[in-house]
């Protein structure tokens, strides 16, 4: 009898964590023929994070890095999982001790969407309208252009925000493209909204899986899944995020993307969560540089912010 191999896939519950977790393990039996002769090898382990429990509080209270990924990386680290499916998007620029991070699915695509059953895009808002989003980036990217909306809180899955936009609780939400992608609802979304309006969060768009770094038969099975171009894209991304030390509480957007022509383009800004005091920095260069180039354009806008555009205000911190 051969041996089969067993391999443990943690991820979120949420549909959108989950749809992300099958595509895994489809693109694991395509390109395994060892396993897709015994596709039950693969196993789908479902772990709640702190992101998914609290689920009345604004993300950037609950606080900090790692609030859909540290329960996960503990089940790594204890040997429960071998694998582990991540949006980018919630993965801390620092990784655990021991966990890496070597391949990344294609990414989907990076914009988010604007949902509103009464206008067409945010400059057709009404005055004074009410948006709820998570995100403080969203909502302090929706500030800085409409001073007048009002952004609440509006926490919980894809499902959740549809059905109270739908009950009326706000006037419109946004949500990543890439999820209602995923989660075959693109129709749900009223328009994507226009990078140069609404820059999307590092990572945004991409999934990561991560393995225990001695894991040497994890890194076989990991390796033909990983696209390159993501990779490297959503890594220089992530240079630029650690020189802001970002996390949910800093409102921080950046995009980088291949020219086709061997070269990268990378767009970052920093913005208070009130919309104010909005900083924009762009690089280009070789695609080999890409990493340096971001981490570049992280430090000057680093350089350029206050203490404040850190601290989300009545939260300290
Ligand atoms: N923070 C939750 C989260 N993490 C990743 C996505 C969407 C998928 C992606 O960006 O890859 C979402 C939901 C959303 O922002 O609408």
């Amino acid at each position: 009898m051969t041996k089969t191999p067993k391999i443990r896939i943690g991820t979120r519950g949420s549909p959108l964590a989950m749809a992300q977790t099958h595509e895994v393990r489809d693109r694991l039996l395509a390109a395994h023929p060892d396993l897709a002769a015994a596709p039950e090898s693969i196993e789908i382990v479902v772990i709640q994070t702190t992101g998914d429990a609290v689920l009345d509080r604004p993300l950037s209270e609950i606080g900090g890095k790692g609030l859909f990924t540290k329960e996960i990386d503990e089940a790594m680290l204890d040997g429960r999982i071998d694998l582990a499916v991540h949006s980018m998007k919630d993965v801390a620029t620092v990784l655990p001790d021991g966990i890496v991070l070597p391949c990344m699915l294609p990414r989907e695509d990076v914009r988010d969407a604007f949902l509103c059953p009464s206008a067409a895009s945010i400059a057709e808002l009404k005055q004074g309208a009410v948006v709820g989003t998570a995100s403080l980036r969203r909502g302090a990217q929706i500030k800085a252009r409409r001073p007048d909306i009002e952004v609440v809180t509006f926490r919980g899955n894809v499902q959740t925000r549809l059905r109270k936009l739908g009950e009326g609780q706000v006037d419109a939400t946004l949500l990543a493209m890439a999820g209602l992608n995923r989660l075959g609802m693109a129709d749900k979304a009223t328009a994507p909204l226009a990078v140069d309006e609404m820059l999307p969060a590092v990572g945004q768009g991409a999934v990561g899986i991560t393995c225990r770094a001695d894991d040497e038969a994890s890194h076989r099975w990991l390796a033909p899944l990983n696209c390159a171009d993501t990779f490297d894209c959503v890594t220089a991304e992530r240079a630029f995020l650690k020189r802001l030390d970002g996390s949910c509480r800093t409102p921080i957007a950046g995009w980088a993307r291949l020219d086709g022509q061997g070269g990268v383009v990378f767009d970052g800004l920093v913005v208070r969560p009130d919309g104010t005091g909005l900083l924009e920095t762009s690089r280009s260069g070789p695609r080999a540089d890409a990493v340096a180039l971001c981490d570049d354009a992280g430090r000057e806008l680093a350089a350029s912010c206050t203490p404040d555009y850190f601290t989300v205000p009545g939260q300290g911190g």
